[in-house]
């Protein structure tokens, strides 16, 4: 059986979360980094450990069938390349920024002027939708310093914290795209492997749905549980089991991570009492 053939970043911000949610998918690998490829212990999947800036045109050749990869990349160099999941880690911006105390304030007012950076299709696709013409400078690293030594009136460049422009007293202008990490599919892949980097999709969709939702647990006196069954979204209606004490009820449920403190809020102030929060490690719905 042919084995679908996984591109990861080796070493950088991407490497931890992409091995973890392939564990997490039931995709273990003994031994990592020190091989550039590693083969999987219990799925027809072998890992390839790359440079990020390198995975698209491997994509294009097909000689790996998908990439954990930062949607940025791909918007760069991976022209023709789709990808079929979003991740939900790695989230950054990919931004303009000058020197604080300059006078551009907007896209406009970089025509002429110098542009450091490691994103130029990126850029001078932006650019050109608006009809501005600006110097590029490619650089690939360390694109924030460009300003300060005297290389750039501007730099486009990867902003997460904001700390790196801070640090280096520049102020974004204008945010040209927003990027996580996602999972991306040659074009050249075949059906064989497409079956099993469906399988993949599946299970990460319930780790990722797992990942965005906590299990609720709490008592309640039986007159007050009409309105908690209200608050309580579940997975289709909450489970209401009787307690061994007469007159109350303990209720179970699933709530999203994002609305979990308005909700405990809630349910406390409706006579919730004794509620417990667990993690969910997969969740298929
Ligand atoms: N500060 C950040 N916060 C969140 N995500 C980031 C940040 N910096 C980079 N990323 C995301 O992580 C990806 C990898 O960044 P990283 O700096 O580890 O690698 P790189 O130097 O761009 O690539 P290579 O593996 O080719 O050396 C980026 O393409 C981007 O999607
Ligand atoms: O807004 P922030 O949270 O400060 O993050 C942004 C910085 O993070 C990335 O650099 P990284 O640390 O990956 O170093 P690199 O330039 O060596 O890739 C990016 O290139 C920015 O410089
Ligand atoms: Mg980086």
């Amino acid at each position: 059986m042919n084995k679908l053939r996984i591109a990861v970043q080796k070493s950088g911000r991407l490497n931890e979360d992409s091995m973890r949610i392939l564990k997490d998918v039931g995709i273990s690998i003994d031994n990592g980094k020190d091989q550039l490829k590693a083969a999987a212990r219990d799925f027809p999947v072998e890992v390839f450990y790359l440079r990020n800036g390198d995975i698209p045109q491997y994509l294009k050749d097909g000689v790996v069938d998908a990439a954990i990869i930062g949607e940025n990349v791909l918007i760069e160099k991976g022209e023709g390349i789709n990808f079929v999941e979003r991740l939900g880690f790695s989230k950054c911006k990919v931004s303009i920024a000058v020197p604080k105390d300059a006078k551009e304030n907007s896209l406009k007012d970089l025509a002429g002027k110098r542009i450091a950076t490691s994103y130029p299709k990126t850029v001078e696709k932006f650019l050109a939708a608006q009809n501005i013409e600006a110097q590029l400078h490619i650089i690939n690293g360390s694109v924030e310093i460009a300003p300060n030594i005297g290389l750039a009136d501007a730099i486009c460049d990867i902003v997460s914290s904001g700390s790196t422009l801070f640090k280096n007293g520049l102020k974004e202008i204008e945010v040209l795209l927003k990027s996580e990490a996602v999972l991306a599919v040659s074009p050249k892949i075949d059906a064989e492997r497409q079956a099993i980097l469906e399988k993949i999709q599946f299970r990460i969709q319930s780790v990722l749905k797992g990942r965005q939702s906590k299990y609720v647990l709490l008592n309640a006196p039986n007159d007050k549980l009409e309105a908690i069954i209200n608050i309580l979204p579940g997975m289709r209606s909450p489970t209401v089991l009787p307690l061994a004490q007469e007159g109350w009820s303990s209720v179970h449920s699933v709530i999203p991570k994002n609305q979990f403190w308005e909700i405990i809020d809630e349910l406390k102030k409706n006579g919730a009492e004794g509620i417990l929060v667990c993690p969910i490690e997969k969740m298929v719905v």
